[in-house]
């Protein structure tokens, strides 16, 4: 590794500040043998989406000892395809309000909990709530087999807090000990298990869908069913919790636009999930996606042949990685680009090249609506139930955790009344 590459991993965000006007607008992290472009140029970005089926993917050297190796997340080809066409349609459109009726609970259950004087640190309680959401969606509800699953996430939300709780501790892990800690056998079976076990009791899980004996992933054997569950639980909590802190933090610290969100709250009984009638609500959660997005880099793509782009010839073999953080702050297409301005996104919608915080072409996020849709909701019903104020707004500076981007895990919120 070299210096360039050690202060990206050391020291990920100021190292990011400071390529913001790189000329070119995209940052060499290495060199041959192995050259590595961090890019954030909108016709670049907009090539290397456009161009993903002849591109490789080859995953995350820290995660894919974590989530295992045909782990859909860096799955490529036909298999690839496969995992899109069972996962896609359940999570986009319509099929979403299938839904709704476990978010909306699992919210009011997590809301109930708060009363006046609470002290909530607000990355871990968001996480908590979006954890049990994705749960139930992947493995059903409560009871299912032989242990709740409520106990299997809190397994995994363990040993996930023990590999990228801490930046410190992951690099630790990464480079002393060779990889991060194991889930372990015991872990691995109950993921299956409880999967199995759910497919059978709640076929619309998606754990029913990928073991669907009619579908295109018929006969998953358990090593690849322990990958796939493992991929969606991470994939489908730490981005959403981190979104939804994000976005109830840009709304404690501008007060204007809080009193906007509260006035259009209250002139309907939507409770979050339709975008259309809660529209400030819905560019609020945009623009906390912009300005401070949950995964600052989309995955890592892989030339297979040599290519003219960035004003040069890149060799077959280079890796990409279209940088969102980057991408979200060019002054050009975001003035003032610090500045947290959800009117951005009352005009309609900002083209991919410029922003895309779910990453883009055959890999852009499965669960995108379903995250917005989780957000919106635990939003809205923390901002009707309860009112609630940052301990100590300084503590609001961005944490890595992985790969996700999140509050720092001193930011507390108090909670000062409630409206039940
Ligand atoms: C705000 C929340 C979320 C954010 C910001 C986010 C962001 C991303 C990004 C940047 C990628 C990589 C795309 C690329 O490389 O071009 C991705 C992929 C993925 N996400 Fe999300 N995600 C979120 C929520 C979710 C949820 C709730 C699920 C659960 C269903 C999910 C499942 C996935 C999967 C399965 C992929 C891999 C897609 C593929 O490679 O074909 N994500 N996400």
């Amino acid at each position: 590794m070299n210096t360039t590459e050690l202060r990206h991993a050391l020291r990920t965000l100021p190292f990011l500040d400071a390529c913001a006007r790189a000329p070119g607008e995209y940052v060499e992290l290495s060199g041959p043998p192995s050259p590595k472009l961090l890019v954030w140029q909108p016709d670049a970005v907009d090539w290397i989406f456009r161009s993903d089926q002849a591109l490789g993917h080859p995953g995350s050297r820290s995660l894919i000892p974590l989530l295992g190796r045909s782990s859909l997340l860096w799955g490529d080809g036909e298999r690839h395809a496969a995992y899109r066409r069972v996962l896609g349609p359940p999570l986009r459109g319509r099929k979403l309000s299938r839904y709704h009726d476990v978010i909306a609970s699992t919210v009011h259950d997590a809301i109930d909990a708060l009363r006046p004087g609470t002290v909530l640190p607000l990355s871990a309680w968001t996480r908590g709530v979006a954890l049990r959401i994705i749960g139930r969606i992947i493995l059903g509800p409560g009871e299912n087999g032989a242990h709740t699953v409520d106990a299997v996430l809190a397994r995994f939300a363990a040993w996930i807090e023990r590999a990228l709780g801490s930046r410190s501790r992951t690099l630790a892990y990464r480079f002393l000990r060779g990889r991060l800690p194991p889930s372990g056998p015991e872990l691995d079976r109950l993921f299956t298990t409880t999967a199995r076990a759910a497919a059978r009791a709640h076929p619309h899980t998606l754990a029913g869908l990928l073991l669907d004996d009619a579908g295109p992933l018929a006969g998953m054997r358990d090593a690849e069913l322990r990958d796939q569950v493992a991929s969606l639980l991470f994939a489908g909590h730490e981005t959403t919790a981190s979104a939804t802190a994000w976005a109830v933090y840009w709304l404690d610290r501008e007060p204007a636009v809080r009193h906007d969100v509260l006035a259009e709250l209250a002139a309907t009984s939507d409770d979050g999930a339709d975008s259309t009638r809660v529209p400030l609500l819905h560019a609020v959660l945009q623009e906390s996606l912009r300005i401070t997005p949950p995964v600052p880099a989309a995955g890592n793509r892989v030339l297979r042949e040599d290519t003219e782009l960035l004003g040069r010839t890149l060799p077959a073999g280079t890796t990409l990685a279209p940088s969102i953080y980057l991408a979200h702050r060019r002054p050009e297409r975001f003035p003032s680009p610090a500045r947290f301005d959800p009117g951005r996104f009352l005009g309609g919608r900002v083209e991919a090249r410029h922003y895309f915080p779910f990453g883009g072409g055959d890999r852009h996020c499965l669960g995108s609506q379903l995250s917005q849709l989780e957000a919106r909701m635990i939003v809205a019903a923390l901002l009707r139930r309860r009112t609630l104020r940052c301990a100590d707004p300084g503590a609001g500076v961005p944490q890595l955790r992985g790969h996700a981007m999140a509050p720092a895990s001193r930011l507390r919120m108090v909670v000062t009344a409630c409206h039940d």
